[in-house]
């Protein structure tokens, strides 16, 4: 018997007991649920009233655009752009009882990302926590505003020039992998370029040679990239975003499996790490003169940690080894072995597939402007001569303009994080609007890349329109993918000095040619998960420039 029938007929004279009770209890529970959905709309009349003068697409009784957002990621990302397209700059969806509103316009993302109260990111974060727990990217209030004082002097150029080594001797494993790939047939480059960048988060993050290059299948290789494959996927199945769901599913478990063997190599090298570190100040701390000249050193690197031009002074350090110093040398600075290792997973997952998905994005504007990419390698050979083993100097990769507006341009057009969210906990007046409290604001950084008041003809490739004269008076907020404000990238100058010096290395051997699907930009099939990326890969050709150099050149 249908539901209808046992109410419609429950109440008939021919009804038993049972089938009277049943009925009663649905007409109960009916009327229970219309009466909460009443209470919960009237509480919620202010935002519906506010949300309503917010433009944006039809959305279906009660579950409202959900199926907007369900199901192929493609697919979502082109609805998205058409939405974008339609309602710019500012427009609002509901997932069920969610309102979501994406701010497009460069002064509302300055009045949100500029501003304290806001730092604390979206709900829909949570399923970074397992990964890097309560490290700076995770971290809220002021567990937030300490971890990140902390971490901070790691991100200054006076010791991340110390790692362009790094990056190049990684840049040089990845052209060794290249040139087994340089024979004219279409690969995609994601599949070296996530490796070498792995590579080199590693390096730099705990001073562990993880060779992925060499070896991708040991076992924390396998673990760390099963965590960033599961978190993926729940960022593109939104039935797997809340907690309670997710963790009723096998791949919860296998998270938890991969987690473990992911926190134990880094409790080891934590471990390892504070121990060397201790023995090296036990061993200074007996000798008064060296131990002065230390502290000396020390409180000079400490004036200069403000001072970008002083450079490549301090002794070679990971960013693990300085927040151990800084952890057992300053007051307030005490990291315990947790918060260490949330750190250093923090980095790894904010510092890898966001450079490797840029550089391969590079990659294939580089491939697809033949002219541009010309220019860039002259200005390579000028800067750097013939030799393309050579490893740049900080000064080398400063003079490198033209590939740096080339990395800008394309950063505008694809940026790895083509949005990011914050939820509203009151009211805020937009430029437009005034939005509600209880909303979830999606700051959309690929739209506001791609607004043509900004950015005429904004989907045409010219890095030109970062060359200075062409950026004055341009809104602080126009170009920001590393987001703004004391919430930004704090890996930005790192992703930089690694994307420049990657790069270089590549052009330097290897002439760059689009790959299968590849062959325009109106053929990239976006997607969005981690990080933006096209599906289908990153494919590129390559034609070794290097045939015509003396033999010791070609040595890779
Ligand atoms: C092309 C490369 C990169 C891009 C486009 C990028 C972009 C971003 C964006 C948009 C945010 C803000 C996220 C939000 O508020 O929701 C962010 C935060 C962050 N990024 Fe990056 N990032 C890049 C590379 C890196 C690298 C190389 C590192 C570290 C080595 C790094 C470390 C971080 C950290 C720790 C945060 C959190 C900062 C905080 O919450 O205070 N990023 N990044």
């Amino acid at each position: 018997m249908s539901v209808i029938s046992v109410v419609l007929g429950g109440f008939g004279a021919s009804a038993t007991r049972p089938e009277m009770l049943t009925s009663a209890l649905i007409v109960g529970a009916l009327s229970a649920a219309v009466l909460y959905y009443m209470v919960y709309s009237w509480k919620r009349r202010r935002m519906y009233a506010l949300a309503a003068k917010i433009p944006g697409p039809t959305g279906l009784p009660v579950i409202g655009n959900v199926f907007d957002v369900v199901g192929d990621t493609e697919e979502t990302v082109r609805k998205t752009m058409a939405q974008f397209r339609q309602y710019q700059p500012t427009y609002k969806y509901w997932l069920g009882p969610l309102l979501l509103v994406a701010l497009t316009d460069p002064r509302d993302l300055e009045i949100v990302l500029n501003n304290y109260k806001y730092t604390d990111k979206s709900h829909f974060y949570n399923v970074f926590h397992p990964l890097g727990g309560q490290g700076v990217f995770n971290a809220a209030g002021d567990k937030w505003r300490r971890n990140r004082k902390i971490i901070a002097p790691a991100f200054n150029f006076n010791f991340l020039v110390q790692f362009v080594t790094i990056f190049h001797a990684m840049a040089m494993r990845l052209v060794g992998k290249m040139k087994a790939r340089a024979d004219g047939q279409s690969f995609d480059s994601y599949k070296l370029v996530e490796l070498c960048t792995l590579d080199a988060i590693a390096l730099t993050a705990m001073g562990v040679d993880v060779n992925a290059q060499d070896d991708d299948n040991s076992e924390w290789i396998r673990a760390i990239r099963r965590c960033f494959q599961i978190t993926r996927e729940r960022l593109v199945k939104p039935w797997l975003l809340p907690d309670a769901t997710f963790y009723l599913t096998r791949d919860a478990k296998d998270q938890q499996k991969c987690l473990d063997i992911v926190n134990k190599f880094a409790h080891e090298v934590i471990s390892r790490k504070k121990a060397e570190y201790r023995k090296a100040k036990a061993e200074l701390d007996a000798d008064p003169v060296a131990s002065k000249a230390a502290a000396h050193e020390r409180e000079q690197s400490r004036l200069r940690q403000d001072d970008d031009e002083d450079i490549g002074v301090r002794k070679k350090q990971t960013f693990l080894e300085l927040l151990i110093e800084r952890s057992e040398s300053e007051d307030g600075c005490a990291l315990t072995d947790v918060e260490l290792r949330d750190e250093v997973v923090t980095l790894l997952i904010a510092g890898q597939d966001t450079t490797a998905t840029d550089n391969c994005f590079n990659l294939l504007m580089l491939a697809l402007h033949q002219d541009v990419q010309e220019a860039v390698h002259q200005e390579l050979v000028d800067i750097m001569g013939e030799d393309p083993t050579t490893c740049p100097t900080y000064n080398d990769l400063n003079q490198m303009k033209h590939l740096e507006r080339v990395i800008k341009e394309t950063l505008r057009l694809y940026p790895s994080a083509p949005f990011i969210g914050r939820d509203l906990d009151h009211e805020l007046d937009v430029t437009d609007y005034r939005l509600p409290a209880g909303c979830t604001v999606l700051l959309g950084l690929y739209g506001t890349h791609r607004l043509a008041e900004y950015w005429p003809e904004p989907d045409k490739f010219d890095p030109d329109r970062f060359l200075p004269e062409r950026s004055v008076g341009r809104h602080p907020y126009a170009f920001v993918p590393f987001s703004g404000g004391p919430r930004n990238c704090v890996g930005q100058k790192y992703a930089m000095l690694q994307m420049k010096t990657i790069l270089s290395t590549v052009i330097r051997h290897f002439q760059i040619l689009p790959g299968k699907d590849c062959e325009s930009m109106d053929k990239f099939r976006l997607q969005v998960d981690f990080s933006m990326t096209v599906a289908g890969g990153h494919n590129i050709r390559l034609v070794p420039r290097y045939a015509g150099l003396p033999e010791r050149m070609r040595s890779l």
